[in-house]
């Protein structure tokens, strides 16, 4: 097959020409990322992460404080009209919009002239998978700017000291937990993010998800078991366990303000899971948060369930 034959071939293929096949669907994702590490020279690569995607995500950001997903529609629109309906400089919006059709988020169908397409109407929900965008801008910016110097002044010492960690020095307090506590609307966007992320599914009668945010993972739990009497047990800090009463969780899963750094109060569990949790904290702290789980457990009856992306040794070794 020729350069061009196989272009033509590539462009023919979606998300749906894997239908349920999720892990067909990653592989190919993991094949597309190497053949563009293979065919951009340097400059290109550098120009990506320096100019294009940066760019991408602050117009993203304004477009969406600008209320520009929302004007486009399914009628062709130029960038003028976009920007009188939103009150923007229509010169701005033109911009703005060339970068967004740029980066496939509207879809450009003549000169300056734009419609909607399935992600840009996704992004017009202030609480939907937009919320991963403003939660960047909540802790992200500050730490692409700031930590670079942290581990310089530190004499690049790896850090793991979970009392004070680079966060405390970047963002000015202990944790991201912390941080939320002072900013309900950051946790707002965290959660409502995370809200999105993949849901794991086990068939187990009884689950602490310790961490577990507004229950996300226990409501697909819920749902895949259709048994109304396993106990799902939901536990998070005090703040987080608040926001998660008004998401209207299934009634069999009990919501439990816990930290984890405490005595497990739900003793004897099938299994109790964490999902993105261990990540967050230096080796000692996540040993503490083990061994009081194996407390709490039932000898030979408990499982304690860890769901966390590992990097292979080697990054060739990466598994859809
Ligand atoms: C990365 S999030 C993961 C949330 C959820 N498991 C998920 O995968 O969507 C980490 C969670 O740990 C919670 N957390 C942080 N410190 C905690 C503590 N000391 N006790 C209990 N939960 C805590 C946070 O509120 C947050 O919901």
């Amino acid at each position: 097959m020729n350069a061009k034959d196989t272009i033509a071939g590539l462009s023919d293929i979606d998300r749906a020409s894997f239908g349920e096949n999720e892990s067909g669907r990653m592989q190919a994702l993991l094949e597309v990322r190497a053949l563009v590490e293979r065919l951009e020279k340097p400059w290109e690569t550098v120009v990506r992460m320096v100019w294009t995607q940066p760019t991408l995500l602050l117009t993203v950001k304004t477009a969406s404080e600008m209320g520009l997903f929302a004007a486009l529609s399914s009628t062709p629109q130029d960038g003028k009209q976009i920007g009188h309906s939103t009150g923007a400089d229509p010169i701005l919006a033109s911009r703005l919009l060339r970068m967004l059709a740029a980066g496939a988020i509207v879809q450009e169908v003549g000169v300056d002239t734009y419609i909607a397409c399935d992600f840009s109407r996704a992004l017009r929900d202030r609480q939907g998978i937009m919320s991963g965008i403003h939660h960047f801008w909540d802790v992200g910016v500050q730490q692409v700017e700031k930590l670079p110097a942290y581990l310089r002044r530190t004499g690049y010492k790896n850090p793991s000291d979970a009392a004070h960690p680079p966060f405390e020095s970047i963002v000015g307090t202990s944790s991201y937990w912390e941080y939320f506590n002072e900013h309900p609307e950051a946790r707002a966007n965290f959660h409502n993010f995370l809200s999105f992320r993949y849901a794991w599914v086990r068939r187990r009668p009884l689950c602490v998800d310790v961490g577990g945010g507004k229950g996300r993972d226990l409501k697909h739990l819920a749902d895949a078991i259709q048994d109304d009497k396993a106990r799902l047990v939901l536990q998070d800090l005090h703040p987080v366990i608040e926001e998660a009463k008004k998401e209207q969780l299934p009634p069999q899963i009990e919501l439990l303000a816990h930290n984890f750094f405490g005595a497990q109060p739900c003793r004897g569990a099938r299994a109790y899971f964490l999902h993105s949790i261990l990540h967050d904290w230096p080796a000692s702290e996540a040993h503490k948060i083990l061994t009081l789980l194996k407390e709490a457990g039932k000898p030979g009856y408990t499982k304690i369930l860890l769901l966390e992306a590992v990097m292979p040794d080697r990054i060739k070794d990466i598994e859809p």
